[in-house]
């Protein structure tokens, strides 16, 4: 029996800003940032760590958050954890006054992310195996018990979900051998953030191509002359077949993102990302309509569940991007990725931040073997910044996120990284 004893909470900041790596048109000064939790257990060789993604001030506001949550950690015991990994999310996600400042949104379901990730890192670290593989390896009854079907019955029921996941688990090993041999495919968003001049756009675009990626995403929205010059450069450099995706970071009201993507459409976008505001379904559904087939993407700043449910079942999108800390944890993002299939929709998580790249290569792996069982019109984001922070960064090659094999959820922040980064106000 392994006991969580103690949990630790580090404030870490990186000051991406002043490079303006991770610029975009609502996010212009980003400070790429982790609330940073280890769980501390009765076993001084075993702790889970997670943390969960910001960009800067507010950060402390997400640490608070997780301090708030202190009393349904401390004591928990792995074995309940493994026995139910449901019932622990519905515990942790229902303390009835923490849930008042929610529910499963903000501030409060962010820090839910860190812990409940700590716990997926923790519990991958007892049995040896990476995140990924542990969840990989469940039967499909095991899965379904991971799942709180709290709110999600009149999409899709446990009985249905099980026939869906037994059904997925046909070819399993077959994928799982694939996924050894050439990863699971990503995309890269390094070239274009929006602080970058024209000539280290298309230098970028032009070393992407050349470490084999064949698909770029360009941030747009500030001026939309801009954005004709720079995804002309981008098309020029990058071909005509590659595919060019763009992110709007929420900057447009509904109509304005139809005339401005129309602008665009000469470069042939495979997507537009985050056109208006995360919570407007019926904007996302009107957007579709009018620009297809330019796809609609959306997910970065979608609070849970509930909220994807409905973008799915109202076609408001085609590409599903999950993050792996807005919601609330692994659990959760297992019940999008499930809602995900039943719905044939793409998933192609979110890796924009610091840790989303070494998170969300599980989450595509798991997807790929438990859930879709395909990675056709699928692509995972990567950014390549602050990985070195890691002890376990995430391996690109070919394009390609490949397998981690450390036990865990590779999120473990070097100890000297998380001392030098410590935020003092
Ligand atoms: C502020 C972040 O860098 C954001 O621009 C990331 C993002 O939207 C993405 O990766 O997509
Ligand atoms: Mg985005």
């Amino acid at each position: 029996m392994t006991k969580i004893t103690q949990m630790e909470v580090l404030d870490i900041r990186f000051p991406t800003s002043t490079a303006l790596d991770g610029s975009d048109a609502m996010n212009p000064d980003p400070d790429y940032s982790a609330a940073y939790v280890i769980l501390h257990t009765d076993n001084p060789s075993l702790a889970g760590h997670g943390l969960t993604f910001t960009i800067g001030r507010g950060n402390e506001i997400c640490c608070q958050a997780i301090e708030a949550m202190r009393h349904l950690v401390i004591g928990l015991d792995m074995d309940s954890v493994k026995a139910s990994p449901a019932q622990m999310w519905r515990k942790l996600t229902s303390d009835s006054q923490l849930r008042w400042i929610g529910p499963d949104k903000g501030a409060m379901h962010l820090a839910t992310g860190a812990v409940v990730n700590a716990i997926w890192d923790l519990w991958a670290k007892m049995e040896g195996k990476p995140v990924w593989k542990l969840v990989a390896d469940m039967s499909p009854e095991q899965l379904v018990n991971c799942i709180d079907f709290r709110y999600l019955t009149d999409a899709i029921t446990q009985d249905e979900a099980l026939r869906l996941l037994q059904e997925r688990a046909q070819g399993k090993a077959a994928r799982e051998t694939s996924l050894q041999s050439e990863g699971y495919p990503c995309y890269t968003t390094s070239a274009g953030w929006l602080g970058y001049s024209d000539e280290k756009l298309a230098r970028l675009c032009q070393e992407a191509i050349d470490q084999g990626f064949n698909y770029i995403k360009l941030k747009v929205g500030r001026d939309l002359e801009e954005d004709k010059r720079r995804v002309r450069i981008a098309r020029d450099i990058i071909g005509p077949d590659r595919k060019l995706m763009i992110d709007a970071n929420q900057t447009w009201e509904t109509e304005q993102a139809i005339t401005w993507v129309q602008e665009l459409a000469f470069a042939n976008p495979w997507f537009i990302e985050e056109p208006t505001s995360p919570d407007d379904i019926e904007a996302h559904r009107r957007i579709r309509e009018a620009i297809a087939p330019i796809q609609v993407a959306t997910g970065e700043m979608c609070q849970n569940r509930i909220m994807f449910k409905q973008f799915m079942s109202r076609q408001a999108i085609d590409v599903v991007q999950i993050d792996a800390c807005r919601m609330g944890g692994v659990n959760e993002v297992l019940a999008v990725m499930l809602l995900a299939a039943k719905f044939k929709l793409a998933v192609c998580p979110h890796a924009g931040g610091v840790g989303l790249c070494e998170y969300v290569q599980h989450l595509s792996m798991i997807d790929y073997l438990c859930f879709s069982g395909t990675h056709e019109g699928r692509v995972t984001e990567y950014v390549d910044h602050l990985h070195e922070h890691f002890i376990d960064p995430c391996v690109i090659r070919h394009a390609a996120y490949m397998p981690p094999s450390a036990p865990g959820f590779s999120i473990e922040m070097k100890p000297e990284s998380r001392r030098q980064y410590a935020f003092r106000a």
